[in-house]
């Protein structure tokens, strides 16, 4: 006897495609209105990245195209709605109404912490001038060594003029950092800055005491329920800003005019999608604090859009997103994971709801003052 549920029997659905009416049925303030479809991709990375091998999200299709909302599977619900948000806002309204100052963002080439060769060998392909550099993420006694390596390899590679930044993911004490900076400013031939050092803000404040060079903050702006702090604190040079955890570009275009700081744009580890949004924003910001964390697609075995948003020297172009079905057929989902998406986004549409809700109540409870 055919009832509702035979149209979500697996034989008749697309691989990887979500159950967009079930979603719906629990959803009564109809967040996923002018949402057309959901599909779950899953893709290994090149390289391990942070402890990380494979990338899983959903592409949501809507007025204005596809959207990405792929949180990292350790983030809560709280935070993954702001990812929910922003892949909504690509799908339904695109960068309509942005403005775009430039036609072209450069970006870094991103070294995870792989051995000095390959390091070289990314630098190289990449003919960017503009390396990140990540540090401090092995555990063992041997890392500072490597890093240190690393670097010098690094160097070697972009020349005297290319700029190198290392991003520590919070890896340090203060006392550490301070320790191990001038150690990495000198195997680096001159850092630009140093992202995220320290995890909380009042450590970066007491290293900006005693280091001249340079801090971004990362962690500090998209985990933080007070981003402003950054800003006020004095001790940050440079914010990092990335669309999905600040709940989409517009959301992070106002969050840059608030903290009236340079900025970077960075991706999650995107697909094309994920990344056009980023560029997008890259392209509105009127002060760029040097090249963008974009260039990050090669990280991914695979992508789902034709072309990829591949950096060609060191340059991405600010241009709509294609996504191909022919690639989003191979990057689709297998049964297992689609059922894990189907519950955790339904979680996700509740966690957005509630959010948007408080903050409709009581907006001084919105992040930064800007409604999510
Ligand atoms: O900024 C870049 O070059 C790449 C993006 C990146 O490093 C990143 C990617 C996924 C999750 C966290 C981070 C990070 O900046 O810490
Ligand atoms: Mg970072």
């Amino acid at each position: 006897m055919p009832t509702e549920n035979a149209s979500f029997d697996s034989s008749l659905r697309i691989r990887g495609e979500l159950d967009l009416r079930a979603l719906r049925a629990q959803d009564s303030s109809g967040l996923l209105t002018g949402i057309d479809r959901a599909v779950v991709w899953t893709i290994k990375l090149t390289t391990r990245f942070r402890g990380i091998t494979r990338r899983d999200g959903v592409l949501l299709h809507g007025g204005a195209g596809w959207g990405e909302v792929a949180p990292f599977w350790n983030y809560g619900l709280e935070d993954s709605a702001a990812w929910l948000a922003a892949g909504l806002e690509w799908a339904l309204a695109g960068a309509t109404g942005l403005p775009q100052i430039r036609h072209s963002v450069p970006v870094n080439v991103t070294i995870p912490e792989v051995s000095s060769e390959a390091a070289r060998t990314l630098v190289r392909r990449s003919r960017a001038d503009t390396a990140k550099v990540k540090v401090a993420g092995a555990s063992d006694s041997d890392s500072l060594d490597s890093d240190i390596q690393r670097l010098g390899a690094v160097r070697d590679e972009l020349g005297p003029e290319g700029r190198i930044r290392i991003d520590a993911n919070g890896a340090w004490d203060p006392r550490t950092a301070a320790t191990v900076l001038p150690l990495l400013d000198k195997a680096a031939g001159g850092l630009q800055y140093v992202e995220q050092p320290c995890p909380d803000l009042a450590d970066l404040v007491a290293l900006r005491r005693v280091i001249d060079i340079p801090i971004a903050a990362d962690e500090s702006i998209r985990l933080s329920t007070d981003p402003l702090a950054v800003a006020r604190s004095g001790a940050v040079d440079v914010a990092i800003l990335k669309v999905a955890p600040l709940g989409g570009v517009r959301r992070a275009y106002t969050l840059a005019q608030s903290l009236g700081m340079p900025a970077v744009v960075s991706s999650a580890l995107d697909t094309s999608v994920g990344l056009s949004a980023g560029v997008s924003l890259a392209a509105a910001l009127p002060e760029l604090a040097g090249a963008c964390g974009l260039g990050t697609i090669r990280l991914l075995d695979r992508d789902v859009a034709a072309p990829s948003f591949t950096p060609v020297s060191g340059a991405l172009p600010v241009r709509p997103v294609h996504v191909s079905r022919r690639l989003l057929a191979s990057v689709a989902a297998d049964d297992d994971l689609t059922s894990r998406w189907q519950v955790r986004l339904g979680h996700i549409v509740s966690a957005l709801r509630t959010r948007r809700e408080r903050e409709r109540r009581d907006p001084g409870c919105a992040i930064a003052g800007i409604p999510l």
